[in-house]
C-alpha cells in the first residue's frame, strides 16, 4: 500500500526537483514579460447559463510555468484523483475509518442525475418538501406560536457543521432575507451565548431549531435544554413545545427522547458529513430566512459545480486546479497557511466556514493505509473580508518572511451599489494581487523617493516589496444563491482533491474526540463533586486556581 502515499508518486519527486531548479526562484514579473499569453493560458471560466453563474479563476499569478503545471497535473493523474472522485460519486465507502459513503453531492442532485444508490437517497426530495412546507408556513405567518402569534425570531442551536454553514450562508445571502424574521445562532456552551440571545427573544414568537447530526453533542443538548426551560417558564405547558421546537438530525430516537415530535423532525443521513450538511435539513434556518426557492437555487448552483468537477478534464477542472496549486505551496514551498479573502461584506463568514471545511477535513497525520502520511497535509485557513484584512494582516502577506497563498474572491455586481463603493472595493481586489505578484524593486523605490533616498537607506529597504507572492483571483458575476452554492462546492471539491492526493481520509474527524472525553472527566472536579487528583501537575494547578477563585 505504500505506493499510495503521495511521496511515492513519480511526479512528487519531479515536483521536488522543479521546485529546486526553478519553482522557488520563479519571478512573476519576468514570467509575465516572457509570455504575453500567460493570463489566457492560466485562467479558466466556469458557468451555467440557466442559473446565471459566471466564474473566472485567474491562476496566472502563481509560481508555476508550463513544466510545473504539467507535472502538477501528472500528480493528480498518478494519485488517481479521478478514480477516487468517481468512487465518492458512486457512493463507495470512502470514509473508511467510519465505513461510510460521502454523498453530500446527492443532496444537490435533485433529479437523480448521478444515479446514486444508497439508503436514504430516495428520501432527499421528500425531506426537502417537508422543509419547503414548514418554512413557507412560518414565513407566511400561518405557523403560529402558542399564543396565536406568528414567528419573528429563529434560533438555530447547533455547533460545528450544524452552525457554521447556516451562519455563513444566511449572512452571505442576507440580500435575500425576510427582514422581519430575525436569525440567531447559538453554538457556544458559554451561557453568555444563549443568555444574550434570549434577551432579544420573546417566547411567544421564537422558533428554536435544535440542529445536531448525532443529537448527542454536549453544547447543543445543554443549550437546547436551557432554551426549553426558558420557554416553559412562560408557556408552562409542555404541549406548547411542539409549536416552538423542531429538530434537525439523523438520530430519531434521541430527538423523540428529547421531547420533539417526529413530525417536527427534519432528517438527514449518516453519509452527510457534518461540515457538508448545510445542503441537508441542517439548512432549515437558511430556508426560513431566504425562502425555499432560494435554498433550492443554492443546491442547484452546487450541483452545477458537482457536474463540472465530475466531468471536466483535470486541466480544465476548477476545483482540481485550486487543489494542485495548494499542494504546490503546502508541500514544496513549505507554506503553512492559505488565506481566503472575499471582497464582499456578505461573505464575511466565508473563511470561518472553511476553517472547519478544510482543517477538519485535511488536518490529518495518518494516511489511509495507517502509515504516517510523510507529507504536509491541510493548511491553516484564515481570512477576512476585504478591505478590512488589508488594514490588519496584509502587511505580513506583502513583506513578512512567510509565503501565504491567497485566494481573492469578488463579485462583479454588488447587491448594494452605493455611489462608487463597489468600484473602490474592486480596485483593491484588483490591486492587491498585482502588488503581491509584482512588488516594488529597490530601484523603483529610489526613483520614487528622489533625494530622500540617498539619506536614508533603511527607508529605501523598508519600502521594497519582494513580489512573486502567489494568489488566485476568483471573480463571479454576483453573489446569488446559485453562485454561492457553486463557490462553496468548488472549495469542498478542492479540499477533497487534496485529501485524495495526500491519501488521507478527509471525511472523519477523530481529532476532536480526545478533548471532549477529557472535558467529561474533569467536569466533576470543577463542579466540586470529585477531588482534584489524578491529573498532571499543570492540569491540576489550573483547576486548583479555578477552585480557589470561583
Ligand atoms: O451535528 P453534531 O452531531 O451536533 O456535531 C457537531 C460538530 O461536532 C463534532 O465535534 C464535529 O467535529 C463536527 O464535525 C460536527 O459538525
Amino acid at each position: 500500500m505504500a505506493q499510495n502515499l503521495a511521496t511515492s508518486q513519480p511526479s512528487w519527486k519531479k515536483l521536488q526537483q522543479l521546485y529546486e531548479s526553478k519553482g522557488k526562484s520563479l519571478n512573476l514579473r519576468q514570467a509575465f514579460q516572457a509570455d504575453p499569453a500567460r493570463f489566457t493560458k492560466y485562467s479558466r471560466q466556469f458557468g451555467d447559463a440557466g442559473l446565471d453563474i459566471s466564474l473566472l479563476l485567474d491562476f496566472s499569478k502563481n509560481l508555476i510555468d508550463d513544466d510545473i503545471f504539467a507535472e502538477l497535473l501528472s500528480l493528480a493523474k498518478q494519485a488517481d484523483v479521478e478514480g477516487q472522485r468517481d468512487a465518492m460519486y458512486a457512493g463507495k465507502r470512502i470514509n473508511t475509518s467510519e465505513d461510510r459513503s460521502v454523498l453530500h453531492v446527492a443532496l444537490r442532485d435533485l433529479r437523480g442525475e448521478f444515479n446514486i444508490n444508497e439508503e436514504g437517497i430516495n428520501e432527499v426530495v421528500p425531506e426537502l418538501k417537508h422543509m419547503q412546507q414548514f418554512s413557507e408556513a412560518v414565513r407566511s405567518g400561518a405557523w403560529k406560536g402558542y399564543t396565536g402569534k406568528p414567528i419573528n425570531a429563529i434560533v438555530n442551536i447547533g455547533i460545528g457543521g450544524s452552525d457554521l454553514g447556516p451562519v455563513m450562508v444566511t449572512e452571505a445571502l442576507k440580500a435575500y432575507a425576510k427582514r422581519d424574521l430575525r436569525p440567531y445562532f447559538v453554538s457556544n456552551i458559554d451561557g453568555t451565548h444563549m443568555a444574550e440571545t434570549l434577551r432579544e427573544c420573546d417566547p411567544e414568537t421564537t422558533l428554536f431549531i435544535v440542529a445536531s447530526k448525532t443529537f448527542t453533542t454536549q453544547e447543543t443538548m445543554t443549550n437546547a435544554t436551557t432554551a426549553r426551560d426558558w420557554f416553559l417558564q412562560s408557556a408552562k405547558d409542555e404541549a406548547h413545545v411542539a409549536k416552538h421546537f423542531v429538530a434537525l438530525s439523523t438520530n430519531t430516537e434521541a430527538v423523540t427522547t428529547f421531547g420533539i415530535a417526529k413530525e417536527n423532525m427534519f432528517r438527514f443521513w449518516n453519509w452527510v458529513g457534518g461540515r457538508y450538511s448545510l445542503w441537508s435539513a441542517i439548512g432549515l434556518s437558511i430556508c426560513l430566512i431566504i425562502g425555499y426557492d432560494n435554498f433550492e437555487q443554492l443546491l442547484e448552483g452546487a450541483h452545477a459545480m458537482d457536474k463540472h468537477y465530475k466531468t471536466a478534464p483535470l486541466d480544465q477542472n476548477v476545483p482540481v486546479l485550486l487543489a494542485l496549486l495548494g499542494v504546490w505551496y503546502n508541500d514544496f514551498f513549505g507554506a503553512q497557511t492559505q488565506a481566503l479573502l472575499p471582497y464582499d461584506q456578505y461573505l464575511h463568514k466565508f473563511a470561518d466556514y472553511f476553517q472547519q471545511g478544510d482543517m477538519e477535513s485535511n488536518g490529518k497525520f495518518i494516511a489511509k493505509n495507517g502509515e504516517p502520511v510523510g507529507v504536509e497535509t491541510g493548511p491553516v485557513i484564515f481570512g477576512q473580508s476585504g478591505t478590512n484584512g488589508q488594514h490588519a494582516f496584509y502587511q505580513l502577506i506583502h513583506q513578512g518572511t512567510k509565503i501565504i497563498p491567497c485566494d481573492f474572491i469578488a463579485p462583479a455586481q454588488s447587491h448594494n451599489p452605493l455611489g462608487e463603493h463597489h468600484a473602490i472595493l474592486l480596485s483593491n481586489f484588483v490591486a492587491q494581487p498585482e502588488a503581491l505578484a509584482f512588488g516594488k524593486t529597490e530601484d523603483e523605490v529610489r526613483a520614487e523617493l528622489g533625494a530622500a533616498a540617498s539619506s536614508n537607506d533603511f527607508l529605501v529597504k523598508s519600502k521594497v516589496f519582494p513580489g512573486s507572492r502567489p494568489s488566485n483571483s476568483i471573480m463571479v458575476k454576483k453573489i446569488t444563491p446559485a453562485t454561492l452554492g457553486a463557490l462553496i462546492a468548488m472549495y469542498e471539491h478542492k479540499i477533497a482533491t487534496q485529501g485524495f492526493i495526500w491519501h488521507i481520509n478527509s471525511f472523519d474527524q477523530m481529532g476532536v474526540e480526545l478533548g471532549k472525553v477529557l472535558a467529561k472527566k474533569v467536569l466533576p472536579i470543577l463542579l466540586g463533586k470529585e477531588k482534584n487528583d489524578g491529573h498532571d501537575a499543570s492540569t491540576t494547578g489550573i483547576m486548583d486556581f479555578y477552585l480557589s477563585n470561583k
